[in-house]
């Protein structure tokens, strides 16, 4: 059986109108299974519910019809099995870089003094040895963001859930943690569900994009991604601008280009009600 299984999933709001019995549906019979070890990354329109459906992964909500199973049983709520990432930092400002993947480690039941040398550890993995004692204002977005993934992979959870993380970063530090989770990824063998606006964030990371279509969520096409040479040398700029790579974009690009037009639709008729 696969690691987690999306069983015809929904999830419905209430309207703002509390008077009103309808609902409104956010996620509409998701139907999706990520094997362990996978990095799925979902892409679709503003407002398709990318981020519903990983809280409910997450186990922060619950699903209004279906299931969703993690080593064959239902998620009822969150657990230290899933490690959690968003695109706004979420460190704790009072504590060190140290301190912050520490807390991390506090729920498990970790000794100190193991702790704090677990917390070196996966400072070290994404690349932050020497700013161990730093405050979370001393240190850049970028950095504050490899703080936020070692934090999460510090209590070894299987799945890691992603949403946006790299989003308010600029450009370049964008690109030098997407190569980071990459190798971080080869290294732990993680499952890994990405969420991500940006189609060749989708690709460079992606062993599979779900691409979502505009309101009510669903999944409109799982693309499978695989380059001649991944897993090997083969990154950055030489894999960015191969051929296959600006295929996949474009395959990618097609399938979200109505979906966006339709969810822009949408929104333009909400704002006239
Ligand atoms: N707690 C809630 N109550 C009511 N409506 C909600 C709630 N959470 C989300 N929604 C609505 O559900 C829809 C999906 O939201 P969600 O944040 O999952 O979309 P998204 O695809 O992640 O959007 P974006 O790409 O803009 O971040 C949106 O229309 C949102 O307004």
């Amino acid at each position: 059986m696969a690691k987690i299984v999306f069983e015809d999933v929904t999830k419905t709001f209430p309207t703002k109108d509390k008077r009103s019995k309808e609902q409104f549906t956010a996620l509409d019979g998701i139907d999706l299974e990520i094997e362990a070890g996978e990095f799925v990354v979902v892409v679709g329109p503003s407002g398709c519910g990318k981020s519903t459906l990983l809280d409910l992964l997450g186990g922060l909500t619950r699903p209004s019809s279906g299931r969703i199973l993690l080593d064959g049983k239902p998620v009822t709520g969150p657990g230290l099995d899933r490690g959690i990432v968003f695109q706004q930092y979420a460190l704790l400002p009072w504590r060190t870089a140290l301190g912050n993947v520490e807390f991390g480690l506090e729920a498990t039941g970790v000794p100190r003094r193991q702790r704090k040398q677990r917390a070196r550890e996966f400072l070290d993995l994404v690349g932050l040895t020497g700013f161990e004692d730093r405050h979370p204002h001393e240190l850049s977005g970028g950095m504050r963001q490899r703080v936020a993934i070692a934090r999460s992979l510090a209590y070894d959870p299987d799945v890691l859930l992603m949403d946006e993380p790299f989003a308010a970063l600029d450009a370049q530090t964008r690109e030098s943690l997407q190569d980071e989770l990459r190798r971080i990824w080869q290294r732990t063998g993680k499952t890994v569900v990405f969420i991500t606006h940006g189609i060749e964030e989708a690709v460079y990371l992606g062993q599979k994009v779900a691409v979502m279509t505009s309101r009510p969520g669903r999944v409109k096409e799982i693309v499978p991604v695989s380059f001649g040479a991944r897993g090997g040398g083969f990154q950055g700029e030489d894999l960015r601008s191969s051929p296959e790579f600006a295929r996949y974009r474009h395959e990618i690009w097609a399938l979200l280009h109505d979906e966006v037009a339709r969810a822009q639709q949408l929104e333009k008729e909400e704002a006239t009600v």
